[in-house]
């Protein structure tokens, strides 16, 4: 803890004001009055809803706002000396930016879901809090309802965490599950997410990675104490994915997910660096990560005195992420109400965010070759021209239906990668029928 602002006068009740009244906003707007007995009671004061911005005064909504409390000026709301603590549920960069900053600036804590926001300015909010002496907390922005960024930057801050492995976008999971359990392509299974409103119309924030890749930046930062934005995250999406892929998998006896890996790997300095990266990944059935069906999400935190924890619940939706923001919304209003803050976000680190080619990793390479003698020696020459070493070799059918698979062990990305355009350029390589690679093993 750390005191708010010493020219703070003490307040017996706590002023809010919500940011957009959308699928998040309406739940949180109606949790607040619900739950306002049981939420004054935790705060040790009574939460004050003061006003409610929204776009359209007229768009219908999901929760019944009183007319007086709504507003199309979210400046003018920030802005009042009665809003204590500012909940920012719009999302996107403009206007939550400078809605955020002004609120800070005036004196108000901020509680806000958007992931987005944070992974690619992060570290400009974290320092407005700091100087204003007021707390900005963001559990909801990944995982949703999953408690996941308190645990890191609280309960675990005593531990030293060396991997964080996530499947954190509800709708790629609910796909590749899809793919998993009915051998479905891709596209048809997406059909499927869009029919039952798990992806949207345009869905290409969650299956090109972007989605994920945010909340990696936003994990990465945390779990390291350093500092991570988007840019910095390799990010693959499932769109290449196909049911060959998954059904290679299953031989292997793994499953196809697609993860967000923050970890500790060494940089070519001898130093400690992050690797940040979105992709999909073959992971054994027995890895905790494997049982993680349809939408929900899970994160895999590997400690070096705790071990391995996994955190697992719904990842998204109105009711889940608005759990998620008012657990927030209590501890913020709490502090507010002690003239304290909770502890801010530590970039102490300073670790370079590692390039994926020199990343260590392993991968699943599956090849149609011609069945005859030297073939599978030719094969091998090449990972081994590469410097990778290979784990495990089989071989399935025979004659012109051969197919080899091969899993390396570690190797760098750019070796590996490397290796598998070595191999298409091989005469005794008719294909290169799957390539993943592959995490979750020692
Ligand atoms: N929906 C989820 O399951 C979920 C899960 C985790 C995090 N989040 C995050 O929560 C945030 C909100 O998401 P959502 O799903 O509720 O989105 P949404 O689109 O349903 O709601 C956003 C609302 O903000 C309103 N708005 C836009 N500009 C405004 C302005 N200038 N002033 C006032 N209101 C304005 C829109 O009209 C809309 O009603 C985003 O940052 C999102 O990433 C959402
Ligand atoms: N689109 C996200 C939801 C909230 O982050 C998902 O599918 O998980
Ligand atoms: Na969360």
């Amino acid at each position: 803890m750390s005191s708010g602002n010493p020219g703070d006068k003490p307040i017996d009740r706590v002023g809010v004001a919500v940011l957009g009244c959308g699928v998040v906003g309406s739940q949180v707007v109606r949790l607040l009055h619900e739950q306002a007995s049981d939420l004054a009671a935790r705060v040790g004061a009574p939460l004050e809803l003061k006003g409610v911005a929204v776009r359209r005064l007229d768009a219908p909504r999901d929760v019944d706002v009183p007319t007086d409390l709504l507003t199309t000026d979210a400046m003018g709301l920030v802005a009042r000396d009665d809003v204590d603590l500012v909940i920012e549920v719009i999302g996107g960069i403009e206007p939550a930016r400078p809605l955020i900053l002004a609120a800070l600036e005036n004196g108000a804590s901020v509680v806000t879901a958007n992931k987005a926001l944070l992974a690619e300015d992060g570290p400009t909010l974290y320092e407005a809090a700091e100087k204003a002496g007021r707390d900005l907390y963001f559990e909801a922005a990944v995982a949703g309802a999953i408690p996941i960024l308190r645990p890191l930057r609280e309960s675990l801050s005593g531990d030293r965490v060396t991997r964080v492995m996530g499947i954190v976008n509800g709708t790629t999971n609910y796909i590749l599950d899809k793919m998993d359990t009915y051998g479905s392509g891709f596209e048809e299974a997406l059909a499927e997410a869009q029919e039952l409103g798990y992806a949207e119309a345009d869905p290409t924030a969650d299956v090109e990675g972007f989605d994920a890749a945010a909340k990696a930046a936003i994990l990465a930062s945390l779990a390291f104490h350093t500092r991570v934005t988007a840019s910095d995250v390799h990010r693959e999406g499932i769109t290449e994915v196909t049911a060959g892929d998954v059904a290679s998998a299953t031989e292997m006896g793994s499953v196809v997910k697609l993860l967000a890996i923050a970890e500790l790997n060494e940089a070519s300095s001898g130093e400690s660096a992050v690797s940040a990266r979105v992709h999909p990944a073959m992971i054994p059935r027995s890895h905790p990560l494997a049982s993680v069906r349809e939408a929900y999400n899970a994160v895999f935190v590997e400690s070096e005195a705790a071990g391995q924890l996994m955190f697992y619940g719904p990842g998204a939706g109105g009711s889940p992420t608005a759990s998620a923001v008012l657990g927030d919304v209590v501890t913020a209003a709490r502090h507010r109400l002690q003239g304290t803050t909770g502890a801010g976000e530590s970039s102490y680190a300073d670790r370079a965010v590692l390039p994926m080619g020199e990343t260590l990793t392993r991968y699943h390479v599956a090849i149609d070759v011609d069945d005859r003698a030297g073939v599978l020696a030719a094969v091998a020459t090449a990972f081994a021209e590469h410097d990778v070493s290979i784990q495990t070799v089989r071989q399935e059918g025979r004659g012109e239906d051969a197919q080899l698979v091969v899993v390396s062990h570690e190797a760098t990305d750019a070796q590996l990668s490397a290796t598998v355009e070595h191999l298409r350029t091989m005469e005794i390589v008719r294909d290169v029928t799957s390539v993943m690679r592959v995490e979750g093993t020692e």
